[in-house]
């Protein structure tokens, strides 16, 4: 099936560019948006690396466009930002072009949207941290939220949504990074494909899921009881089975972050570094919180950080 990649926003911003976009995943099986910043630099003979921003709760492709303020250095360093939403989130419209084509095609299109409605899953909006908005970049294993595929969207889905619509990006280069669950989507991304990306950084990631109560209700939902299945998506379990990581990981955290303490346990994720001689920069910063405020401060050292990895 095509993707049916449609432009739905544009705006100049540091000589580049941050483009909007929306397509119809076959991944999560139904329409994303996700947003990329083009460098002034990015051309088909000069290819952008990209690095990767997974956003946390609550967020969509927007926030990190709107709030980090990243965009100052990605433009002067070359690289391209691509931001993902955070969960399946809209069901096709009836009216869409993929609506008309699967309908031209194969009428029973028509009878699966009067009776199913898309994705509209009961509870998938009643809290802020499950559901929508909250996809944790794993793939689901229970049948109610079988959508629930962020982690092969993101490292399946979008690259090669990327590398087959844009030919001023390099795919090939790329890098990761995010805050809060979705430090934790690019510590596991990133551990689990370490071919993928040259580089990780995390704001605030939420490091141990499988001890804190996001990442219990998260992953008793998604992935039901097998402990064994919540470990493959927990970074402080994952980074115990490496002894000879060489990048350094990139991690700033907030000492006046409300959910420091409770949810994201950084000293855990520490600990298991020290154990397998993992190269960790774990930075505290006293005063400041876990909001875009914190991001917006600090963004610059990340998109260094990668660009070195880089080689930019
Ligand atoms: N609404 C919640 C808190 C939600 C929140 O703080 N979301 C963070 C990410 S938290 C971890 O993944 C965020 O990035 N929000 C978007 C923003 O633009 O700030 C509550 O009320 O506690």
């Amino acid at each position: 099936m095509e993707s049916g990649l449609s432009e739905i926003g544009s705006t100049k911003m540091f000589d580049g560019f941050n483009k909007r976009y929306k397509h119809y995943s076959e991944t999560l099986g139904c329409s994303m948006t996700f947003s990329v910043y083009f460098p002034p630099s990015a051309s088909s003979s000069r290819r952008s690396p990209v690095l990767y921003w997974l956003s946390g709760l609550t967020c969509t492709d927007e926030n990190f466009i709107i709030k980090s303020g990243a965009q100052r250095a990605a433009s002067t360093r070359g690289i391209a930002l691509v931001v993902p939403d955070t969960s399946p989130s809209e069901p096709e419209s009836i009216m869409s072009s993929r609506f008309l084509h699967d309908l031209y095609y194969n009428l029973s299109s028509l009878m699966v949207l009067i009776f199913v409605g898309g994705l509209n899953i009961e509870g998938e909006s009643d809290s802020y941290d499950f559901g929508v908005g909250a996809g944790f970049y794993l793939n689901a294993t229970q049948e109610k939220w079988k959508n629930w595929r962020m982690y092969d969207y993101i490292v399946k889905e979008l690259p090669k949504l990327l590398s087959d619509n844009f030919t001023q990006l390099d795919t090939t280069r790329a890098s990761i990074s995010g805050h809060s669950m979705g430090g934790h989507g690019a510590l596991t991304i990133y551990l689990k494909n370490l071919d993928k990306y040259k580089s990780v950084s995390a704001f605030a990631p939420i490091a141990n899921p499988i001890n804190c109560q996001w990442g219990q209700k998260a992953f008793t939902n998604y992935l039901g009881d097998n402990k064994a299945a919540w470990e493959e998506y927990d970074a402080t379990c994952l980074i115990s089975k490496f002894n000879n990581l060489s990048a350094t990981i990139l991690i700033d955290q907030g000492e006046n972050d409300q959910f420091f303490p409770d949810q994201l346990l950084p000293n855990k994720f520490e600990e298991a570094c020290k154990k397998v001689n993992a190269p960790l920069l774990l930075r505290l910063h006293p005063g400041y919180d876990h909001s875009y405020y914190f991001i917006a401060t600090f963004i610059e050292d990340h998109i260094t950080h990668h660009s070195q990895a880089l080689k930019l």
